[in-house]
C-alpha cells in the first residue's frame, strides 16, 4: 500500500510517501514569508501549496497513479471524536465554513488531500484532527454563559505519545491515565483518563504562553486593549497567535536561539524562558487535578522537547505529581501514515463526518 501524507504548517508543508509502513520520502516543503503573506487567508494558501506538492512528486519521480490513498492533518470542523475520517464533502464544506471564524493550516490538509486523491479516484482521509473533542461535561464551562471551552489541540501527537508509552509498558491505553505536554510553536497540555483527551489549555488561546503564541491573557487588558483602536481584529488574532510568547518578549520563536542567549547571559531571555517553563509547569500541575493526582506519567514531546535544560526546568517543578517521560519531536508523519493504513487494510473503518 502507497499512502501520501500531507502536513500543513504555519510556514511548511511537510510530504510523506509511505510504503506500508516504511517512509519512502520525507520532505518538508519550506515556504517563503513573503510568499505567505501574498495570501490573506489560509484558504487562499491551497493551490499554491497544493502544486508545491505536486512538483517535489514530480521531481521524486512518484507518479499519482502509484498512490493508495492520500491522507491530510486535518483543520477545524465542529467537535469530533478521535479516529480516521474519510474525506467527503461534508467535511469539505465545514473545513471552509470554520476557516471563517478561526484558521488553521492543518485545514488545507484535508481540502489538499481531497483534490489530489479525486484526481486520481483513490480515497482522501484526516485523522485526529485539531478539534478531536473528548471533554468531560464540567470541562466546558468557561465561566461566562456566552462562551464554551472549545478542545482544540495537537491532538495527533498526543494520542501519538500516549500510544508509544503504552507500547512501551504493555499495557491498553484504556487503562492509561496520563498528562501529554506537546512543546511545539503552539503548547498543548492535555489531561488522559483511561485513554480520553478529558481536557486541554486549548492550542491556540489558553494555558501557557509558547514560542508565539500568548495562551491565557487578563481578560478585561484584552477588552482594554480590542477598543483602544489601535488595532483590527486580524492585528489582534496575529498578534495573539503568530506574535505573542517568547515573540512578543525576544522576537524570535526559535527555542534554540533563546537557549543560546541566556548562556550568554541575556537576562531578558532568561526571564521569559524560566517564565515559559514555569507557566508549562502550572498547566501540568492544573492537569493533575483533573486526574485527581491519579497520574502513571507526565510526557513532554514536541520540538522543545529535544531540550534538556526544558525538560529539567518543568520536572522540578511536576516531579512530585509523577514520572516524567520525554518523546522529543512529534510522530504526525507516521501517525497519520499509520491511521491511513489500518482504514485500507480493513483493521478499523474510517468514520463518516457528517
Ligand atoms: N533542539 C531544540 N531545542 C530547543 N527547541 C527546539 C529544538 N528543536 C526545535 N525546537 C523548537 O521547537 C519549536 C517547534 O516545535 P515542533 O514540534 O517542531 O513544531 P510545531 O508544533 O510548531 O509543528 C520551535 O519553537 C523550535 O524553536
Ligand atoms: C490549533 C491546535 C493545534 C496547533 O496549535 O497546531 P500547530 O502548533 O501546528 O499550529
Amino acid at each position: 500500500m502507497k499512502i501520501l501524507v500531507i502536513n500543513p504548517g504555519s510556514t511548511s508543508t511537510k510530504i510523506g510517501v509511505f510504503e506500508d509502513k516504511s517512509p519512502i520520502i520525507e520532505e518538508t516543503i519550506r515556504h517563503d514569508k513573503t510568499e505567505l503573506s501574498k495570501f490573506n487567508t489560509v484558504i487562499e494558501q491551497l493551490d499554491y501549496r497544493k502544486f508545491a506538492i505536486l512538483d517535489l512528486l514530480e521531481q521524486k519521480g512518484v507518479s499519482l497513479n502509484e498512490l493508495d490513498a492520500v491522507i491530510g492533518r486535518g483543520g477545524i470542523v465542529k467537535p469530533i471524536e478521535a479516529g480516521t475520517y474519510i474525506v467527503n464533502e461534508a467535511l469539505i464544506n465545514d473545513l471552509k465554513v470554520y476557516s471563517k471564524e478561526q484558521e488553521h493550516p492543518s485545514t488545507l490538509g484535508g481540502l489538499i488531500a481531497y483534490e489530489i486523491a479525486n484526481a486520481i479516484g483513490k480515497p482522501a482521509f484526516i485523522a485526529d484532527p485539531v478539534c478531536v473533542d473528548e471533554f468531560e461535561e464540567i470541562a466546558r464551562i468557561s465561566g461566562l454563559k456566552e462562551i464554551r471551552r472549545k478542545s482544540l489541540l495537537h491532538a495527533l501527537n498526543v494520542r501519538a505519545s500516549m500510544y508509544k508509552y503504552a507500547e512501551s509498558e504493555g499495557k491498553n491505553v484504556n487503562d492509561l491515565n496520563l498528562i501529554v505536554a506537546h512543546l511545539g510553536g503552539g503548547i498543548t497540555v492535555a489531561a488522559i483518563k483511561k485513554g480520553r483527551i478529558v481536557d486541554v489549555n486549548n492550542a491556540n488561546e489558553g494555558g501557557p504562553f509558547s514560542p508565539e503564541r500568548t495562551g491565557s491573557l487578563p481578560s478585561i487588558d484584552v477588552v482594554n486593549m480590542s477598543y483602544s483602536g489601535k488595532y483590527t481584529r486580524s492585528d489582534l488574532l496575529r498578534l495573539f497567535t503568530k506574535e505573542g510568547g517568547v515573540y512578543s518578549y525576544l522576537g524570535t520563536n526559535n527555542i534554540k536561539e533563546v537557549i543560546e542567549r541566556v548562556k550568554n547571559g541575556d537576562k531578558v531571555a532568561k526571564e521569559v524562558f524560566d517564565a515559559m517553563c514555569y507557566q508549562i509547569a502550572k498547566e501540568i500541575g492544573g492537569m493533575a487535578t483533573v486526574l485527581k493526582g491519579d497520574v502513571e506519567a507526565i510526557i513532554i514531546t514536541g520540538g522543545i522537547a529535544y531540550n534538556e535544560e526544558v525538560i529539567q526546568e518543568i520536572t522540578k517543578r511536576v516531579s512530585f505529581i509523577a514520572k516524567v517521560v520525554s518523546y522529543p519531536g512529534e510522530f504526525e508523519m507516521e501517525a497519520l501514515a499509520f491511521a491511513a493504513l489500518r482504514v485500507l487494510k480493513r483493521e478499523e473503518d474510517a468514520k463518516i463526518y457528517t
